[in-house]
């Protein structure tokens, strides 16, 4: 016969293992960080990038964000992720809020303990009541005292509880904004080729998951470090709870009564293996289910957003979207896939329909309806037993469930590490770099066999481009569609890295000149230019930001590109919203977006042009500026702004004595235009 001990002596009992186990898990920590650390030479984005290949298929790799499946690979990955970023990632959490953290620490650890404290303290005036009742011998003084222990015991765990999410809150808060700002600063120091790497992308979109961890979102599937720290309030949690029915079943327990109370116990944490459900974090896991998720959100947004609408409309794509994102949405759902019914076995199959854990549940009181037949049974053991093993239960499925997404965001935070050592391209080596060398009288170009390929494609963009430009000259560009107009201009503008040939700039290697500096000098207006969904003042204002205050030097940069009209009809001026997505206009003006802010206003693709060449007016007044290049400036133009914005150019790069300040590179279609240059240069497919 199982005996409940009596409750005096649980705290004789509960301390002394939890002592013993303490010591000995330190013990085993500090054995286990030494071979955590295996010495490996690779980098941390070579690890990472190991993780996301998919088993079987040496071609493959996971989608962002898709989990890691818990192979031995994996788990030797994540321990090599966590010795490389671990210990620094947790420096960083310190140096923010040392003793926030320590407070933290110690309030899960202590948090965890409250619950079997509680249930204790409970059983204890429910043990005083049934004195009450079977034997009269009952003192009303103990009764108020253990219940005004209750009172002040729920009343600190309150304040503890308060006070421990108010500290968590401050930690989170700022070691969110930290790890956003890391972010943004990396995001925006990269440029085009690097970000055009796939990899690359995958990598910073795992990396924005990790931050994005911080904001709570667990509910995701996601676990942010600090989530990661509640794992000593689960495990404080499991093991009071395991001690408290150790204590509680000590002694002269038949073998047969333990082994139902453990399996009963155990059962609920064994039915997802048993009968295989998808839960949230397993949705990730198959990539073929990645990509179907991914497949079914292009689809609903095809569908839902304004911006495809024409496009949707007018090549009559609408049954197209919906048969694909059927077929995908069907697949995710798991609907028509007798496959995965079968993949479940004869066991699940039987027990699927039948919810099993009641009848294991109510298993759990055979031991305690035998242990009541002892005399010695009080009611608060029975309550503390049977609340320490529903909750045990409860506390071991967070525990697992915890462990395998702090698993996952180990895999997550080596992205965001590796992400953080990713140098952008076009960045010149530190021992190579020269500094640029300023001409006040315009730029001087000279490109040399200039070839570019964009990635994945077989036929070259440019293919040996060669031109030279003295200071103050102007060049016009002419050619066919696609002949590589537009792929030369962002190759000028250091948006673009050449693939082989040479680029010098006033005498200098331009691939030794630091990219930002060099964009100190340029102004230019890019085909497909930005319409920012802002106001006109930061449309215009943003060519050059320094003076996007001075409504003054906004007013003279629309004023060059014949927009002064364009601005003083707007209904706010310059501080008119501007409707920057054309798509999002009807017919009648109304949109839900003017719906929910009447002040936004849509300008004619004319009028954009002109906001877009009034922003790179703000910059090309700039004494530093040398060279002006111009897209297609004037393609949405009337004839009489054409001219206009042409003489305005002529004037920006003639200096007050006459002189050329500044060298002009503009891009058209129009011989009639180019006549104005220079020089002109024929620009040919590469293909004809
Ligand atoms: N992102 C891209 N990926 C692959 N190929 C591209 C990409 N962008 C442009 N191309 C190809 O590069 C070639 C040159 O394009 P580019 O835009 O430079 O031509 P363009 O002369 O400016 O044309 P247009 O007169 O129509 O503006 C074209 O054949 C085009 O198909």
């Amino acid at each position: 016969m199982m005996s409940l001990k009596p409750i005096h002596c649980y705290w004789q009992d509960l301390l002394l293992p939890f002592a013993e186990w303490s010591y000995r898990g330190l013990r085993d920590s500090s054995s286990k960080r030494i071979l955590a650390h295996p010495g490996s030479s690779r980098s941390i984005y070579d690890v990472w990038l190991d993780s996301t290949t998919i088993p079987g298929d040496s071609m493959g790799r996971l989608l962002p964000g898709a989990h890691r499946s818990l192979t031995n690979k994996n788990l030797k990955l994540s321990l090599e992720i966590a010795s490389k970023c671990i210990l620094e990632f947790c420096g960083l959490i310190w140096s923010l809020h040392p003793y926030r953290l320590l407070a933290m620490i110690s309030s899960n650890i202590f948090r965890g303990i409250l619950p079997a404290f509680r249930g204790y303290s409970q059983a204890m005036i429910i043990d005083e009541i049934q004195c009450l009742f079977s034997s009269g011998d009952f003192t009303l003084t103990r009764l108020f005292h253990l219940l005004a222990f209750e009172i002040i015991r729920m009343g600190s765990e309150s304040v503890l509880d308060t006070l421990a999410t108010n500290n968590e809150q401050t930690l989170n808060n700022s070691i969110r904004f930290v790890m956003e700002h890391k972010q943004m600063e990396q995001r925006l120091r990269m440029d085009i080729p690097t970000m055009e790497d796939p990899v690359t992308r995958d990598l910073f979109q795992e990396a924005d998951l990790f931050v994005r961890s911080f904001n709570g979102m667990s509910s995701f599937g996601l676990l942010s470090p600090f989530d990661v720290i509640r794992l000593l309030t689960l495990f404080s949690e499991l093991v009071s709870h395991i001690v408290i029915l150790y204590s509680l079943t000590l002694n002269d327990t038949p073998v047969l009564l333990s082994t139902i109370s453990i399996l009963s116990t155990l059962y609920p944490l064994l039915i997802p293996w048993l009968i295989p459900s998808r839960t949230y974090y397993d949705q990730n896991q198959n990539p073929r289910q990645s990509r179907l998720a991914e497949k079914q959100e292009r689809m609903r947004s095809l569908a839902q957003s304004d911006s495809y609408r024409p496009e949707v409309i007018v090549f009559g794509l609408g049954p197209w979207i919906l048969r694909n994102w059927a077929v995908a949405r069907r697949a995710t759902l798991g609907l028509g896939q007798p496959q995965s019914r079968s993949t479940t076995g004869p066991l699940s199959a039987l027990l699927t329909p039948v919810d099993t854990t009641g009848l294991f549940t109510a298993l759990q009181n055979v031991p305690l309806v035998l242990a009541l037949q002892a005399s010695s049974v009080s009611l608060g053991s029975f309550t503390l037993y049977r609340s320490s093993l529903q909750s045990l239960v409860y506390t071991s499925r967070n525990f697992y469930n915890t462990v395998h997404m702090a698993y996952q965001s180990i895999f997550l935070l080596g992205a965001f590490t590796a992400s953080m050592q990713i140098k952008p391209s076009m960045q010149p080596k530190s021992e190579k770099v020269l500094p640029y060398v300023h001409s006040p009288r315009g730029m001087k170009i000279e490109a040399r066999n200039i070839c570019f390929t964009y990635p994945g494609s077989t036929v070259p963009a440019l293919n040996n481009v060669s031109f030279s430009l003295e200071p103050g000259e102007t060049l016009a560009v002419v050619g066919f569609n696609g002949s590589g107009k537009s792929t030369l201009a962002n190759i000028l503008l250091r948006v673009f890295e050449f693939g082989s040939g040479n680029l010098f700039v006033n005498g200098c290697d331009i691939r030794r000149v630091e990219p930002a500096e060099y964009h100190e000098h340029v102004a230019a207006v890019f085909q497909g230019f930005a319409k920012f969904h802002a106001s006109a003042r930061a449309n215009i204002g943003v060519g050059y930001v320094a003076d996007i205050h001075k409504t003054s030097a906004i007013e003279r940069a629309a004023e060059l590109a014949d927009a002064r009209h364009l601005l003083d009809s707007l209904p706010k001026g310059l501080n008119t919203n501007l409707e920057a997505t054309q798509e999002a206009r009807t017919p009648f003006g109304i949109t839900s977006q003017h719906c929910q802010s009447s002040s936004r206003h849509g300008l004619s693709g004319g009028e954009w042009q002109r906001i877009a060449i009034s922003r790179a007016f703000m910059r090309a007044r700039r004494p530093e500026v040398e060279l002006l290049l111009f897209d297609e400036p004037t393609s949405s133009l009337d004839a009489h702004a054409q001219n206009r914005v042409f003489d305005t150019i002529e004037e920006l790069s003639t200096s007050p004595s006459g002189g050329r300040c500044k060298t002009v590179i503009f891009i058209t279609h129009r011989l009639s235009t180019a006549r104005r240059a220079d020089k002109i240069a024929m620009m040919e497919n590469v293909y004809h």
